[in-house]
C-alpha cells in the first residue's frame, strides 16, 4: 500500500510583489514554516479522506461516485482540458457540499474541496499509467500546516504544491524518488497554479513556483524565473499583523488605481524593476565575505524604498504600520509582504541577531503589542516527499 508525506514550504515576497502581476519581475524566497501532507492507502477501503486541521474539518470522497465522475468527463471532453474540468468539478462539489451539509460549508472549506477534487481529477484523467485509470483503493490523506491560511505566506500554493505531488505519485506520473527531476517539478508547480486559480482569478503563478522549486528566485509571470545562486538563507522576522484579508480583493483594487492612474502607476511598477534588478546582485553575493555590513544596509535601505512604493499603492494597514513603528525605533527595517492590507511583514535581520539585546526587545514589544512574531529564514529547500512511519 502507497504511503508517504509530503512538504511543501510556504514563501515570502521579497521585492516586486503586485508589480508581478502587470509583468514585472518579482524576487520570492521559501520560508522554513510550511503545509506536511501524510498520504496512506487502506486496503480495502472506498473512500478517499482529507483531515484539514487548518480548517477543522474532515471532507469524504466516495470512490464509486468519484470514477463515475471521471467517465462522465471522459465521454464529454477532451482530458487535458482544465477549463472545463474545473468547471465540471465546481459544479460536482456543490452538488455534494449541499448533499452532506446543506449550504453551512465555509468558503475556506469550499475552495479546499474544489483544489482536492480538482487536482484528483487532473493528475488521474492524465495518468500515463492508463488513459482510463480510476481509483480502487481508499485513501487517507492528513494536512497539517504551519502556515496561516490568507495571510501572504502562500498557504494556498504551498496547499496546492503538497495535494498535487501525492495525486501525481498515486496516479504513476512520477514517484518518491523521481519527482525532483525537472519535468516532474514542472508538473507539481502547474498543478499547484491550478489550485491557485481556485481561490484567486489570475495569478502570477509566483507562489507555487517558489514553493515547488524552493531557494531564492527571481520571477516574470508568463517568462518563467531564475533561481538566484544564494551563498545562504536570509535570516527574517516574520511579523503577523493578525488582520486577515482576501488577496483577490486587494489585487482588484490594485488594478482599480491602475486603471485611473496609468502613468503614475506605471512609474511605480518601473520602480519596483530597478529595485529588483539592485536587489539580485546584493542577495547573491551577501554571506560571502568576512564583512557584509556595507551590503546589509543597502538592503535595509531598498527594504524601505519598496515599502515606501507599497504604501503608495494603499496597500498598508495601521497594524502594519505600527510593526513597521516599532522595528524602525529599534533600528530594524521591515516591509510588508504578498498582497498586504495586513497579512506579515518582515523584518530583515542581521548576522548573529541572536546576540543582540536590541533583537529581543524588538521580539518582545512586538508580541505584547497583539502581534505573531515568528523567526525563520528565508531561501532553504522547496518541495520534499519522504517515506512515511507508521
Ligand atoms: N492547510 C490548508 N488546508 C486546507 N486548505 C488550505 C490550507 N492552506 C490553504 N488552503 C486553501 O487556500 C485558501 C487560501 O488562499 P489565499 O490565497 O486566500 O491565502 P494565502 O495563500 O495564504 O495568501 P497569499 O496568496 O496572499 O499568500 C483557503 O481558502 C483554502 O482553500
Ligand atoms: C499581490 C501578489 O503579487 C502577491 C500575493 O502573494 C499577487 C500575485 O502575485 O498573484
Amino acid at each position: 500500500m502507497l504511503k508517504f508525506q509530503v512538504h511543501s514550504p510556504g514563501k515570502v515576497i521579497l521585492h516586486g510583489e503586485h508589480a508581478v502581476v502587470y509583468n514585472r519581475p518579482a524576487l520570492a524566497a521559501v520560508v522554513g514554516l510550511g503545509t506536511n501532507l501524510q498520504f496512506r492507502q487502506e486496503a480495502g477501503s472506498q473512500v478517499a479522506s482529507f483531515q484539514l486541521e487548518a480548517l477543522n474539518c474532515t471532507l469524504e470522497i466516495q470512490l464509486a461516485d468519484f470514477n463515475a465522475f471521471l467517465e462522465k468527463f471522459r465521454s464529454k471532453y477532451p482530458v487535458d482540458s482544465r477549463a472545463k474540468l474545473m468547471e465540471e468539478v465546481r459544479g460536482e462539489v456543490s452538488k455534494q457540499l449541499e448533499r452532506a451539509a446543506g449550504s453551512t460549508t465555509k468558503p475556506h472549506t469550499q475552495r479546499a474541496f474544489i483544489s482536492i477534487y480538482y487536482l484528483l481529477a487532473g493528475a488521474v484523467l492524465s495518468s500515463p499509467k492508463d488513459p482510463k485509470l480510476t481509483l480502487q483503493t481508499g485513501f487517507q490523506v492528513q494536512v497539517d500546516t504551519e502556515l496561516n491560511v490568507g495571510a501572504g505566506l502562500g498557504s494556498s500554493a504551498s496547499f496546492g504544491a503538497a495535494l498535487a505531488a501525492a495525486f501525481l505519485i498515486l496516479s504513476g506520473h512520477f514517484d518518491q524518488e523521481s519527482y525532483l527531476q525537472e519535468e516532474n517539478q514542472a508538473l507539481i508547480s502547474s498543478w499547484a497554479y491550478e489550485s491557485e486559480r481556485v481561490n484567486h482569478g489570475t495569478p502570477s503563478g509566483l507562489d507555487n513556483t517558489v514553493c515547488t522549486y524552493g531557494g531564492m528566485l527571481r520571477y516574470v509571470k508568463g517568462q518563467g524565473f531564475q533561481s538566484l545562486s544564494i551563498q545562504k538563507p536570509l535570516n527574517i522576522l516574520l511579523v503577523d499583523s493578525r488582520v486577515s484579508r482576501s488577496t483577490a480583493d486587494i489585487v482588484a483594487k490594485v488594478r482599480h488605481l491602475a486603471e485611473g492612474f496609468p502613468q503614475l502607476i506605471e512609474a511605480i511598477w518601473q520602480a519596483c524593476e530597478e529595485l529588483v534588478t539592485a536587489a539580485v546582485p546584493l542577495y547573491e553575493s551577501f554571506g560571502n565575505a568576512q564583512d557584509d555590513s556595507a551590503k546589509f544596509e543597502k538592503l535595509e535601505r531598498l527594504f524601505q524604498i519598496n515599502n515606501d512604493l507599497l504604501k503608495a499603492i494603499g496597500v498598508s494597514h495601521p497594524k502594519l504600520e505600527q510593526i513597521f513603528t516599532i522595528a524602525f525605533k529599534r533600528g530594524f527595517f521591515s516591509k510588508l509582504t504578498g498582497a498586504g492590507a495586513g497579512g506579515y511583514a518582515i523584518v530583515l535581520l542581521p548576522e548573529n541577531y541572536e546576540c543582540n539585546e536590541v533583537y529581543w526587545k524588538l521580539k518582545e514589544e512586538l508580541e505584547s503589542a497583539g502581534f505573531g512574531v515568528h523567526v525563520t529564514t528565508a531561501g532553504g529547500v522547496g518541495l520534499r516527499v519522504s517515506s512515511l512511519d507508521d
